[in-house]
């Protein structure tokens, strides 16, 4: 999962452009390992002047190449930033509703920020720390193999070692960086679900109850990363060792060379000291790589990234000649358990409206949203009178508004209507005493009134959507819940007048309503 998940991520950033950054940074690293090298010819006695200046104009670019690598990611890690988060966003938006209803909005949002930040760490930090390892143990082995090649052998063994060692300590983290992040998007879903109930909480008087809880997940929270530091510091001990080892390697080997007042002793020295001063790095950096890549293994998991679910609206048959929708035997239930609709027989007329009844939890709702395709059912059929798939529009019990503008809102998603006429509508729907001219519907958002705007009022702008959609289907589930007598009159008139050819399927609870139908359906 996570290979597919990078290998988009660079088809998305482009394959050329990835590979001519590795390579400026493996030119650039090149040049800043050439420094124990290069001060070496600085200080030889049989340099001329020419020479040496050569060498310390090398010496001073070799200097800058840090500064210069950094300058160059810039363009780079934003890139990262825009399609991590792209390619993910692009997964979870073909996902069916039962996603959706499944999945918290405060996880999804908590994982989408994790695995970006890994990727834009993966890429700033440790790519450059994978490539510069690779350039010093080339440049380096080959250079102490040109004096001596057991020495070259002798590093490229004691560096290899090191790698492995870091590379077991940071694989036995892998389970602990997993939990301490789901605990830690237990936090967000927790804000994000106190948001939303916060009128409940504070009429409830549940403050210390709230506070109880939260202090719970924090605890929880705290304990699952004391874990996972505990073992990246057992780690960063035992790589230590192994440097002061090098070190004391170092000591002996320079009074031994030193003492002959080798000519390229100094450089010897010089390089086994440039890689204990990178190698001390790459300990905490790859342990750092580790939890990066288990960071974003955890994040797809917990997205269910790249995984594909039972495409719905495979139960559809089209048939022109027909003149009622069919419901043929219909059977569903959530997640394979919970049984709602068993073998359900029910017809709706074509171009008429139709009321559908039943108690609470009849399956009312979930019969609509297996008419808009949203789920798939287990068994059954439904036969559309329509020789060519029809535009259907449900519209949900509780939803809600964009936060765009109303225009926006009532023309969603990019209908061109003239604003008189919809200004018309406001008006004939009651909605004038909010919406006080025209410009209001382009210059205002839901969240510019000053107390938010009402349930009835939301209902109505989601009412005028479903006028200007004008779909063949409309699916409207207790849309009347929280109007009033004399608006619940003028929508159906509205509906009568400006839907006059759509099958209109509508889910109500009061009798008083019934009289508006021309069929009433049981559930
Ligand atoms: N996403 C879901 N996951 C699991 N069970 C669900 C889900 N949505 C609904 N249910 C269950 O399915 C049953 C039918 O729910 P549904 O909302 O379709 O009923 P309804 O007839 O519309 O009810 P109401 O009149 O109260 O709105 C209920 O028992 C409900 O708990």
């Amino acid at each position: 999962m996570i290979s597919n998940y990078l290998k988009k991520l660079i088809l998305k950033i482009g394959v050329a452009r990835v590979m001519a950054f590795i390579v400026l940074l493996i030119i650039s690293y090149a040049v800043y390992f050439l420094q124990p090298y290069l001060i070496n010819q600085l200080f030889a006695q049989k340099q001329t002047q020419t020479n040496r200046v050569i060498v310390l104009l090398l010496l001073a670019i070799s200097l800058m190449m840090m500064p210069l690598i950094n300058c160059l990611n810039n363009g780079f890690i934003q890139a990262v930033r825009k399609y991590s988060k792209q390619e993910l966003w692009a997964d979870i938006t073909k996902k069916p509703l039962s996603y959706f209803a499944r999945q918290s909005v405060g996880k999804v949002q908590s994982y989408i920020k994790d695995v970006s930040f890994a990727c834009r760490e993966l890429e700033q930090t440790s790519l450059a720390v994978v490539i510069q390892m690779a350039v010093m143990l080339l440049l380096y082995t080959i250079l102490l193999s040109l004096q001596n090649i057991w020495l070259g052998l002798a590093y490229l063994l004691f560096f290899i070692g090191y790698l492995l060692v870091s590379i077991m300590m940071a694989r036995k983290n892998r389970q602990n960086v997993a939990s301490s992040l789901s605990s830690a998007s237990k936090v967000n879903e927790y804000i994000v679900d106190y948001y939303r109930n916060v009128e409940t909480i504070m009429s409830s008087d549940a403050a210390k109850y709230e506070q109880d809880k939260m202090d719970k997940i924090l605890a929880h929270e705290q304990s699952s990363f004391i874990k996972v530091q505990a073992i990246t510091n057992k780690a960063a001990l035992l790589q230590q060792l192994m440097i002061v080892i090098l070190a004391c390697v170092i000591a002996g080997i320079s009074q031994f060379l030193l003492g002959t007042h080798d000519s390229q002793s100094l450089s010897i020295v010089l390089i086994l000291l440039y890689s204990i001063l990178n190698l001390s790095g790459f300990g905490t950096q790859y342990l750092a790589i580790e939890e990066l890549l288990n960071r974003i293994r955890a994040g797809l998991a917990e997205l269910e990234y790249g995984k594909v679910e039972k495409v719905p609206l495979t139960c559809f048959d089209l048939d022109g000649s027909k003149q009622e929708i069919i419901i043929n035997g219909i059977s569903y239930s959530y997640h394979g358990q919970h049984l709602v609709l068993s073998n359900l027989k029910l017809n709706f007329k074509k171009g008429e409206m139709s009321a559908l009844i039943g108690p609470n939890g009849a399956g009312k709702s979930t019969l609509l949203k297996i008419i808009s395709g949203f789920y798939q059912p287990d068994k059954g059929q439904i036969i559309l009178p329509f020789s060519d798939r029809p535009t259907i529009m449900y519209v949900a019990q509780d939803a809600s508004l964009f936060n765009r503008s109303l225009m926006a809102n009532i023309c969603y998603p990019d209908h061109q209507v003239d604003l008189q006429k919809i200004y018309g509508l406001v008006q004939e729907i009651g909605l004038d005493s909010l919406i006080k001219s025209p410009t209001d519907l382009i210059d205002k958002t839901p969240g510019d009134f000053k107390n938010k705007i009402s349930g009835g009022e939301e209902q109505k702008i989601l009412f005028l959507r479903a006028i200007i959609t004008k779909p063949q289907i409309l699916l409207l589930d207790e849309f009347t819940s929280n109007l009033d007598e004399k608006s619940i009159a003028t929508v159906y008139k509205m509906l009568k007048q400006y839907l006059p050819k759509s099958t209109i399927i509508s889910v109500i609870h009061r009798t008083a309503e019934l009289r508006y139908y021309k069929h009433v359906v049981e559930l």
